[in-house]
């Protein structure tokens, strides 16, 4: 029966995030960085795609503004993304909640791995296109600070990507090593690595759109901390807001 096959093909799927999370835990423990390949297929890599196209189409991306600084003209000099964030709810995103829902599933089954850390909430997904023309991001620390952010999750989705001619490559610096991690941002790829200091990355001008969905994973006991101290500087429900808790494909959904 049609239940049988659905049932049948989420324990496939647990399964496999299973196999998946001790990779990736090994990996994130040793170099604190994770690349996964062809983590969805060709079809579904596909689906997203177009779900992201409309949404770009439909003009809700906006120039990505700093987090700490005014939006003027400079900034594209500095982050040329356009970008917006999505839950997944929206209408015509089935596909895009599918993949949050499967990097929920992976970061759920890392988290009972991850002693240091206990991962129960994450952001939206924001969702970005570096428009080319020679746009990029210079380099950063995406949780310099202790907001609570501990792994960044990133789905990349540029077909027939090649470096030398599109540009966009993802450089990761990782602290305390002369090694530099270059992560061309390839179709159906998905990437983890600590979000705090340990992971200085930029992405080099793009010359071509490129296209990529993020996910931040925080870290319970820091993000706690963190909006105790938001609490004395700020209000807090703004920051609240922006967590959700992961909606993980249940054993027995
Ligand atoms: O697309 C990639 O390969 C990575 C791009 C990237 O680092 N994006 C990014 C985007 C951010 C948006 C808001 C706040 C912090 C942010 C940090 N990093
Ligand atoms: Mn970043």
């Amino acid at each position: 029966s049609v239940k049988k096959t659905k049932e049948q093909y989420l324990s496939i799927l647990w399964a496999r995030f299973q196999e998946l999370a001790c990779y990736v835990v090994e990996c994130l423990t040793k170099y604190g960085i994770c690349v996964i390949d062809k983590f969805l297929g060709e079809a579904t890599g596909q689906e997203i795609l177009k779900e992201v196209l409309q949404l770009k189409a439909s003009g809700v991306m906006r120039q990505g503004q700093l987090v700490h600084g005014p939006s003027s003209s400079s900034n594209k000099y500095i982050r040329g993304d356009m970008i917006t964030w999505v839950d997944g709810l929206e209408p015509r995103s089935e596909n895009i909640h599918y993949l949050i829902s499967c990097m929920d599933a992976v970061v759920v089954q890392c988290a009972s791995k991850l002693k240091a850390y206990t991962i129960n909430e994450r952001t939206k997904a924001m969702v970005a296109c570096y428009p080319g023309h020679r746009t990029k991001y210079v380099r950063h620390v995406d949780n310099p600070n202790g907001d609570g952010r501990c792994i960044t999750c990133i789905y990349y989705l540029n077909k027939n990507w090649d470096v030398k001619q599109h540009g966009g490559l993802l450089r990761i610096y990782p602290e305390g090593s002369d090694q530099v991690a270059n992560i061309e941002p390839k179709f159906d790829r998905l990437l983890f690595f600590w979000s705090d200091r340990r992971n200085p990355h930029e992405v080099e001008q793009a010359f071509v759109e490129r296209f990529a969905i993020t996910v931040w994973y925080y870290d319970a006991e820091e993000r706690a901390e963190a909006l105790k101290r938001f609490k004395a500087e700020s209000d807090v429900t703004s920051l609240k807001k922006q967590a959700v808790p992961l909606n993980t494909l249940k054993k027995s959904e």
